[in-house]
């Protein structure tokens, strides 16, 4: 029998990344909603990237399906699931609120429906879980902050905020103000920065938004003195190997860097970003890093452990977490 896949933390995961075609299919016909594609394995074709534009155009109408507490209540049900079965036993999940709330959606619907399926999870899934809350670049500073503000009434469900959508011409000093917001709210902060945008992004993220993560952070690689200061301060990274390929931020995962990440020090974790679009869930980018960039199992080992170390986590839990790691044994 094949053996259980080890434990891990996923940091870097985006709800609506996570909305397979059959369920959105479901949701559409539920909700009355017309998709431009005949079924889910048609609209399963049209999962062909050529950069993170091309996917950010279907990701966002797609959620064109999410309207109700339910709609998100079953959308991070069905996630979870799939994450536990997949080792995934604690699971910091990003959600984009004003790609919901610009199409009438209120908040409190978006938030309520993931906390419902957030509340019952480490029960029925044994998985626990956070939510981080995300402000979508292309969109201007004033609506970041408006969402910050509307989010207020929730914020015991909120653990942090992060910076998505379109990288490039969207660098982080333009959120300056509602991360310093954000801080005096008591929220940790985390970012995409260095997956298509170029290393300074990573600096600012560093500098002027205070981030204790990187999302990605690849093009880090293209300046030795960051990755000297990733290394010194032990910023986490968090990598996803099928997204980079499927979005060409790397051309084959046999070319992934994450074995160069690794062995200049970084504190690296390995995650699944949109697995619905990307081919794979959490340990399904473990498998894949392992077969090609052949990693042995202690360098397996400790990508898990680092998924525990960057978690937003106390350190009781943190500590069983690690616990698990180094009992789990390969197959
Ligand atoms: O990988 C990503 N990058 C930027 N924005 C995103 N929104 C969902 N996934 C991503
Ligand atoms: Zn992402």
């Amino acid at each position: 029998m094949a053996s259980a896949p080890i434990p891990k933390a996923e940091l870097h995961l985006h709800i609506e990344g996570t909305l397979e075609p059959e369920l959105a299919f479901r949701l559409a016909g539920r909700n009355g909603v017309e998709l431009r594609y005949a079924s889910a394995e048609e609209l399963r074709d049209a999962y062909s990237f050529c950069d993170l534009q091309s996917f950010l155009d279907l990701y966002y109408e797609l959620m064109a399906v999410l309207r109700t507490e339910d709609d998100f209540a079953d959308l991070a049900r069905a996630y979870l699931e799939r994450a536990a079965a997949q080792g995934v036993r604690h699971a910091e999940i990003f959600f984009d609120p004003q790609a919901h709330t610009s199409r009438g959606v209120p908040i409190g619907t978006v938030i309520g429906g993931l906390a419902r399926a957030l509340d019952d999870s480490e029960e029925r899934y044994g998985v626990s879980t956070a939510l981080i809350m995300c402000f979508l670049r292309d969109e201007s500073a004033a609506s970041a902050l408006e969402t910050l503000e509307a989010a207020t009434p929730y914020l015991d469900r909120i653990i942090g905020v992060g910076l998505d959508s379109a990288e490039v011409g969207n660098p982080p000093e333009k959120f300056r103000e509602v991360y310093d917001r954000a801080a005096a709210l008591g929220l940790r902060r985390v970012a995409h920065a260095g997956e298509e945008g170029p290393p300074q992004y990573v600096t600012q993220a560093l500098d002027l938004l205070g981030v204790e993560r990187v999302d990605h952070g690849l093009r880090s690689l293209e300046d030795p003195e960051l990755v000297a200061r990733l290394v010194r301060d032990r910023i986490p990274l968090t990598v996803c190997p099928l997204s980079n390929v499927r979005l060409r931020a790397v051309d084959r995962l046999e070319d992934h860097p994450l074995p160069r990440m690794l062995a200049a020090g970084l504190l690296v974790t390995v995650n699944s970003d949109d697995p619905a679009y990307f081919g794979g869930y959490a340990d399904d980018n473990f498998t894949a890093v392992r077969d090609a960039l052949g990693l042995d199992d202690e360098t397996l080992r400790d990508l898990a452990a680092n998924s525990f170390r960057a978690a937003f986590l106390d350190d009781a839990r943190r500590r069983s977490y690690l616990e698990q790691v180094a009992a789990h044994e390969f197959g």
